[in-house]
Parts: structure tokens; C-alpha cells; sequence
């Protein structure tokens, strides 16, 4: 058997390790039993060859679907619209348009109620065209499109488009093709006086970051956006409701700028750890074969099963599925009053871990009726039901 270990808590004197999901060393304190619930919820084997021998899959599953329940809002006859989420994605341009589609029809798939797309104008109508539910707001600019004595007032339109939306959201996706304006760090923009005139679709998005900053708006950064902040750590450094959803050569790249060294399989929950305290408050979710999530303090390993299929966009239903999560994570624990910044469970780790156990079990069930033909569309139709196993509609229904 060669089981998966997992990081359950982390400090500078002590890390305790789980051997299996069923032997934990601690157990005592709160805090850990705590620790083990969500551990237990979510670590799996990774040889699948040996699945048979370990702890049954009903009981793993029981204990991951025990903790999306506690987080995803009952359909109480009594809510209003809006309050069940309204998650924004900042992407689409010329090339991609299903990234931000695969993202933002995710979170309503999920339960939100309002999903929005701020996109280029040329990718505008196309999004809107893939679905009717999504409020397109077609009003980022890529550099070819705008001449130079436009810029300025181009700037002001779209900044003050999306901060008019700003405070509604409960969450801000980054990045799902975005693109990477080849007029990128050329310049700097001064807010104050506007006295370098030059921009980018990549300047607007970083100051639209700084605007959900300023009003506490949890920010999951991908794809493209995950390009932007990696040369510009200091948009997400200190900023605990960030979550990065790295890929592999995303990830490489913040490796490579952060830490200044390569990508060590070999001390992978090590590294994780030493990335997200050099970022010093985000959340970083390295997707692969298993997904790990770290927050600096945290470690947690999602590996229940997904698909084989590979096929691009399965990382933008996750930065959806991220963001509802953790903005209904943060919603209950401002119903019960905790303070997040004390909570040992953040809600953007919660939310990590939701998103990737939900995304997983989706793409297992899709593969299971698609085989070789799964499309990233197929997952999104699974999300659904996948949920609906968890958190039966009925069950929360006044
Ligand atoms: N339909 C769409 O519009 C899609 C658009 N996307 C967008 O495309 C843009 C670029 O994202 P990408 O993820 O393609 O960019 P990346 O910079 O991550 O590069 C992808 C490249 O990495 C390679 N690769 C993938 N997994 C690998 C592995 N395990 N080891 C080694 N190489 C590996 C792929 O073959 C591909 O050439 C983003 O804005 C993203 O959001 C993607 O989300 C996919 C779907
Ligand atoms: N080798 C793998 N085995 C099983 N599941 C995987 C594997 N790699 C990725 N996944 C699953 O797919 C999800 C998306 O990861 P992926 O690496 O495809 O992201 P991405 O490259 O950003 O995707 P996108 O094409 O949307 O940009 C992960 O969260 C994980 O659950
Ligand atoms: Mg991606």
C-alpha cells in the first residue's frame, strides 16, 4: 500500500502527518480535530491500483460530502435573489472565449444566482451567445483596439464600469483567458494624474484587483491572471481571501519568480508551504494529479477520483467552483459570527477544497458516460448532480 501523506497543520516547531486517513497523531486539540475532519473528508490514495485495500470510498465520500453540506446554502423559499452568490469572471478576449464561459456558467451550475463576465468587446457577443444566463459586460479593451489619445478616457470607462459592480460580488474571478496584452509591463499607471498615458488590457485588470482589494472582495486568480500577478506579486502579497489555481507551467513560473529555484516533486508539500508563506496570505491551489491546497499554515491534499480526459478547461470550471465556495464558506462563517481572519479553517482554503472535490466527482461521473469523448462541457452538465448527491435540493427547502 503506499498511501498519500498529507500535512495536516503547520508551524515553526512541528508538522504532523497523517499516514492514512483514519490514523491521525493528534487528536486532541480542537483545532486539529478539526484538522482531521476536513483531512478525512478529502485524502485519498494515490496508487489507484490499491484502492480496494484502503478505506472504503463511501466512507471518504461520506465524510467530503458531510463538509459541503455545512457550507452550501439550504433553497430557503424565504431568500432573495443574489443571496445565494453573485461571482463576477474578469476574461475572454480574442482567442479564448469558453475560459471564462467554462468559469462563470460553473458558479450558476453550483448555485449562485448571478454570474458576470467582464470581457473584451470582441469576445462580448460570443459569450453571450454560449449561454443567456450569464450578464455579459463587454467593456475591457485589448491594446490594438485602442488608439493611443483614446486611452485615457478608454481607461476611466471601463475602471468605472466595473467599480460601479465592484462591492455586489462576493467573489472575482481572474485571468480565464484573459489573453496577455503584448503591451504588458511597458508602463506603470498613475491613478492620480494619469501621467503615463499608456495602458493595457492587463494595467485595467490590475487596477480592477486593486479596487476588489479595497473593498474586500475575495479574488481567485487564474490562467492569464496568474501571468499578471506573478510579475506583480505585490497585487495579492498580504491579501488572505486570494486564492492562485496554478496549473503546471503556472505554477513553474511562480516557483521560478518566488522562490527563485525549480519545481521540487520531491519536497512538493515543502515548497507549497514555502510559496504561500513568501506570498504571505493567499491561498494557493496547485492543481494536477492531486490537487494541494496551502495557505502558508494549512496543507490539504484532493485526490478523490476525477477523469482520465485532459481536455482544456477543467481548471475554469474549478476557478468557479472555487469561487462559489468560498464566498458561501465565508458567508456562514459571518453567520455565525466568526471573525475569518481567526478561523482556522479559512474559507478560501474551505472553497478550494469544495471546488476540487466537487470538479473531481463531476469529471469521474461524465468520464463515466462519456469515455473518450468528455468535453469540459459534459463536467459542467455533472455539476449538478454531483451536488445534488451531496446536498439533496429538497432537503433545504422551506
Ligand atoms: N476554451 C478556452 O477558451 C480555453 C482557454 N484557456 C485559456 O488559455 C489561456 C492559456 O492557458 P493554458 O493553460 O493553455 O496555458 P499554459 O501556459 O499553462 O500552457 C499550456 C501548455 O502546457 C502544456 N501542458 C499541459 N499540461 C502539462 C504537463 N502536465 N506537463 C507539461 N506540459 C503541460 C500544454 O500542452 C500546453 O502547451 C488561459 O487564459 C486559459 O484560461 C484554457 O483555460 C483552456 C480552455
Ligand atoms: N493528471 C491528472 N489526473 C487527474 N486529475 C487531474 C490531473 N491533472 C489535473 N487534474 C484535474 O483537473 C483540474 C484542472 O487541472 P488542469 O491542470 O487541467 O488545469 P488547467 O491547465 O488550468 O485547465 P484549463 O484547461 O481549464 O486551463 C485539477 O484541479 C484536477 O482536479
Ligand atoms: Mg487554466
Amino acid at each position: 500500500m503506499n498511501p498519500s501523506h498529507t500535512l495536516v497543520k503547520h508551524d515553526m516547531n512541528s508538522q504532523f502527518f497523517l499516514d492514512s486517513a483514519n490514523n491521525c497523531m493528534l487528536a486532541s486539540s480542537p483545532i486539529i480535530r478539526r484538522q482531521q475532519f476536513l483531512i478525512r473528508s478529502l485524502c485519498r490514495y494515490q496508487n489507484r491500483n490499491h484502492m480496494a485495500e484502503t478505506k472504503p470510498e463511501d466512507a471518504i465520500a461520506a465524510d467530503a460530502e458531510q463538509f459541503i453540506r455545512r457550507i452550501t446554502p439550504s433553497l430557503d423559499l424565504n431568500r432573495h435573489k443574489g443571496q445565494a452568490g453573485k461571482i463576477a469572471v474578469i476574461g475572454g478576449c480574442r482567442e479564448y472565449t469558453g475560459a471564462p464561459y467554462f468559469a462563470a456558467i460553473s458558479a450558476l451550475k453550483i448555485g449562485a444566482d448571478l454570474s458576470h463576465v467582464f470581457c473584451t468587446k470582441d469576445a462580448g457577443t460570443v459569450i453571450k451567445s454560449y449561454s443567456p444566463e450569464l450578464i455579459v459586460h463587454p467593456v475591457l479593451e485589448e491594446s490594438y483596439s485602442v488608439r493611443d489619445d483614446e486611452k485615457v478616457s478608454v481607461f476611466r470607462t471601463v475602471i468605472a464600469e466595473v467599480a460601479k459592480w465592484m462591492e455586489r460580488f462576493d467573489c472575482i474571478v481572474v485571468g480565464p483567458g484573459l489573453g496577455r496584452d503584448p503591451f504588458l509591463l511597458l508602463y506603470t499607471v498613475n491613478l492620480q494624474g494619469f501621467r503615463f498615458l499608456t495602458f493595457s488590457l492587463q494595467d485595467t485588470v490590475r487596477e480592477i484587483m486593486k479596487l476588489a482589494r479595497a473593498s474586500s472582495v475575495p479574488l481567485v486568480i487564474d490562467g492569464d491572471g496568474l501571468f499578471l500577478v506573478t510579475n506583480n506579486l505585490d497585487l495579492v502579497r498580504g491579501y488572505p481571501l486570494a486564492v492562485l489555481t496554478p496549473n503546471v507551467n503556472e505554477y513553474k513560473r511562480l516557483i521560478q519568480n518566488v522562490l527563485d529555484c525549480e519545481v521540487n516533486d520531491q519536497e512538493a508539500v515543502q515548497q507549497l508551504l514555502s510559496l504561500a508563506r513568501r506570498i504571505d496570505g493567499p491561498t494557493i491551489l496547485r492543481k494536477g494529479k492531486g490537487d494541494l491546497i496551502s495557505d502558508g499554515d494549512t496543507f490539504v491534499l484532493v485526490n478523490n477520483d476525477g477523469s482520465p480526459r485532459r481536455c482544456g478547461g477543467q481548471g475554469d470550471i474549478l476557478s468557479g467552483s472555487v469561487a462559489v465556495f468560498s464566498a458561501w464558506a465565508r458567508q456562514q462563517a459571518s453567520a455565525l459570527n466568526e471573525d475569518p481572519s481567526n478561523s482556522v479553517q479559512s474559507p478560501m482554503v474551505l472553497g478550494c477544497m469544495a471546488g476540487a472535490v466537487l470538479l473531481r466527482k463531476a469529471a469521474a461521473l461524465a468520464f463515466a458516460n462519456k469515455k473518450r469523448a468528455t468535453l469540459t462541457t459534459d463536467i459542467i452538465e455533472c455539476l449538478g448532480i454531483s451536488l445534488e448527491k451531496i446536498c439533496p435540493a429538497s432537503s433545504g427547502q422551506t
